[in-house]
């Protein structure tokens, strides 16, 4: 559609994937929201997968962010392919897809391609937290061959879900990568890999898998989170928009993010921790902002971050 060809959304808030997206209840909670433009689904293996062993989810005090190792649970691809086949919905749905291997991935996308699917497709190169795998988006080579094998034969508009980086020539890089291939969205940040965090109570990590590593949202990732969405919005061709994702927890989170140039924001954590009615407050706040800024439109805000001359 229109919405999804030129990435005009009516609004610019959705869920992050594995957010309130692995059952059909929960995405229809989040396509039933006025406030949010989009839904995407829990990024979806060929097959269904339990996930990790529990506890594997945990919230830091005074809302300072949160760690887990899901390891992908999820009710496999058909599920998805078989809700979006059915959903009648005229708000864009993003399919999320994390395989295994290059195969799977493969795999899927050429499912994709053949269904009657309309929506966009996120390909999650960035999940720190099953066991023995990489975050693939850390190997720019290995981005690369996917990506090539992708669009030899792939027509749907297609992104990816990169990982955090911390260093301005990996920026470079995985730029330079991105920008050979004609890419609908990149969306950036997924968790800050394999973070680590002790419970006061019992000097004891807080999750089971992993020995207690794992991914890292909320507030604590803000800084990062934005770094990346400026980084690679200035290096990126125009054509290829921004999802920013990480450290939304008010409207001056989302207001960050478009500062940047982000063209849609994802909130993860904070829908963990507070529900559904996170949409409503983060458009509120945000409103308030633009007014009493005197703008009537984010547009002019995006990308207008200054710097110090
Ligand atoms: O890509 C992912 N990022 C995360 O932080 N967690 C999930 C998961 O573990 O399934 N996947």
């Amino acid at each position: 559609t229109a919405a999804i060809q030129n990435f005009n959304f009516d609004h610019i808030l959705l869920n992050a994937a594995g957010v309130m997206c692995q059952t059909k209840e929960e995405l229809d909670t989040v396509l039933a929201s006025n406030y949010t433009g989009a839904v995407v689904t829990k990024s979806a293996t060929p097959a269904l997968r339990e996930g990790n062993p529990t506890p594997r989810y945990y919230e830091m005090a005074q809302n300072l962010g949160t760690i887990n190792s899901m390891g992908l649970p999820n009710a496999g691809f058909d599920y998805y392919m078989d809700y979006v086949s059915q959903k009648q919905t005229n708000k864009p749905i993003f399919f999320s897809i994390a395989g295994l291997s290059k195969q799977d991935n493969l795999d899927m996308l050429r499912q994709l391609e053949a269904s009657d699917f309309e929506g966009l497709i996120e390909l999650n190169l960035s999940c720190p937290n099953v066991p023995g795998k990489p975050q693939t988006a850390y190997d720019f080579e290995a981005t690369e061959a996917i990506l090539t094998e992708a669009f030899a034969f792939f027509t749907k508009p297609l992104g990816v879900k990169l990982p955090p980086y911390f260093d301005i020539v990996h920026f470079d890089m995985i730029a330079a990568v991105l920008n050979k291939f004609p890419l609908a969205f990149v969306n950036t940040i997924n968790s800050i890999g394999n973070g680590l965090v002790v419970d006061p109570q019992t000097d004891t990590v807080v999750i089971k898998p992993k020995a207690g590593f794992g991914g890292l949202g909320g507030t604590i990732v803000k800084a990062t989170a934005l770094a990346n969405v400026r980084a690679l919005r200035d290096r990126l061709r125009d054509d290829i928009k921004i999802i920013g994702t990480g450290g939304v927890t008010t409207g001056r989170d989302v207001y960050d993010h478009v500062l940047c140039g982000a063209d849609l924001v994802e909130v993860g954590s904070q829908l963990a921790v507070e529900g559904i009615g996170v949409f409503e407050r983060l458009e509120n706040e945000l409103a308030d902002i633009l007014t009493a800024k005197g703008y009537t439109s984010l547009d002019q805000v995006r990308g207008q971050l200054k710097t110090i001359a």
